[in-house]
């Protein structure tokens, strides 16, 4: 059986898998026209797998924003895996290299992608990254999708810089229906993070999600605004925060694994939030982040609608990215079961 087909099966008992698939299928398309087509090209063009046809692969991958380690492991592994299966024509290269990209994606912990909760008491989610890149939308959706969980969320407005940050997020508060505690615009995080920790405790509230400021120009001030936001949080709540979440927006590329690389010198982050995934052609930057930061993603934005935050899954978005790829044989192997 196909990689693919065993993905289908695996999510088409479930509506809700085969939804959060079909965000996947979706919010991936700009990055199939620019990556997936251009591996159908060569599989059309090549037919046969050699030297040449993996050189070109490998710069295909790399345009992706795969990264340089990552499209190294990957040609290896590739190389070796053609050799054992003893693939000859090209149409069946992209099945392996589907296989593959789980695979490096999956070593390690496959249960990092999770989030923590506290055993009791709430569980305290800080988000981190700089403005623009989608944070407070992020927390938004965040909360949706933990109150559909049947969980009671509250938001704590720590992004007391920025004008106009405060109302935003309390908008996206009422909208979702969860309280945001909040203090005036230029008054101290910390502050707003006891209100918050203890509001959060005396109503018996299960997540606090709390906003901060992403001011990276100077990396000693983020440092101690953070350190000080995480020691606030933690004597209120002895192992807060539970997670360090880190909104990055894929469609800055590089950029992006710039940032990370600061968040990660002045804070420990614990994932990841991948957002506008659906927004870049460069889709292949979710494997340069696994494999350069070691940090797992755990949430990718894949739309601009609330339930367009998906739990980050890595058969889903291998499933996106090659989901047209699928040969004819396969199509009809899939439709035939229907
Ligand atoms: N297409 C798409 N747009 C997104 C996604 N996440 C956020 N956005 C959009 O990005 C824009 C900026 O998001 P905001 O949450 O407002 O971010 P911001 O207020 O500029 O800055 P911060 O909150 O500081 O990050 C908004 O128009 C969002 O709708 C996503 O996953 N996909």
């Amino acid at each position: 059986m196909s990689f693919f087909k065993k993905l289908k099966d695996k999510f088409s008992n479930n509506v809700e898998e085969e939804q959060s698939t079909e965000k996947y299928r979706e919010g991936l398309s700009k990055t199939r026209t620019g990556f997936t087509s251009k591996i159908n090209d060569l599989v059309a063009r090549y037919r046969k797998v050699d030297e040449d046809f993996f050189e070109e692969l490998e710069e295909v991958l790399l345009q992706a924003d795969v990264g340089f380690e990552t499209v190294m492991d990957l040609m290896e592994e590739l190389r070796f895996e053609v050799q054992r299966q003893n693939v000859k024509d090209t149409s069946n290269v992209q099945s392996v290299i589907s296989e593959k990209l789980v695979e490096i994606y999956e070593a390690g912990d496959q249960q990092l992608s999770e989030l923590t909760f506290a055993e009791s008491g709430p569980t305290v989610i800080l988000m981190v990254g700089v403005n623009g890149v989608g944070k407070t939308t992020t927390i938004g959706k965040l909360a949706q999708r933990l109150k559909n969980e049947g969980k009671t969320v509250m938001l704590a407005a720590g992004d007391t810089f920025r004008a106009g940050a405060i109302d935003q997020l309390d908008v996206w508060g009422q909208r979702v229906g969860v309280e945001t505690i909040k203090q005036s615009e230029g008054s101290d995080p910390a502050a707003v993070m006891y209100d918050a920790v203890r509001a959060a405790k005396s109503r018996n509230i299960d997540v606090l999600i709390c906003d901060t400021a992403g001011r990276l120009q100077n990396k000693v001030n983020l440092m101690n605004e953070l350190q000080k936001v995480h020691r606030v949080i933690a004597r209120e709540i002895p192992g807060a925060p539970h997670e360090v979440l880190l909104a990055l927006d894929a469609t800055t590329g590089q950029n992006a694994m710039i940032q990370a690389q600061t968040f990660k010198e002045v804070t420990e982050v614990t994932g990841i939030v991948l957002t506008k995934l659906d927004g870049t052609a460069k889709g292949g930057i979710v494997l340069a982040i696994r494999n350069k930061l070691n940090i797992p993603v755990k949430f990718v934005g894949l739309g601009e609608k609330l339930d367009d935050l998906q739990p980050f899954d890595p058969q889903k978005y291998v499933y996106g990215l090659f989901a047209e790829g699928l040969d004819h044989e396969e199509q009809e192997e899939m439709s035939s079961d229907k």
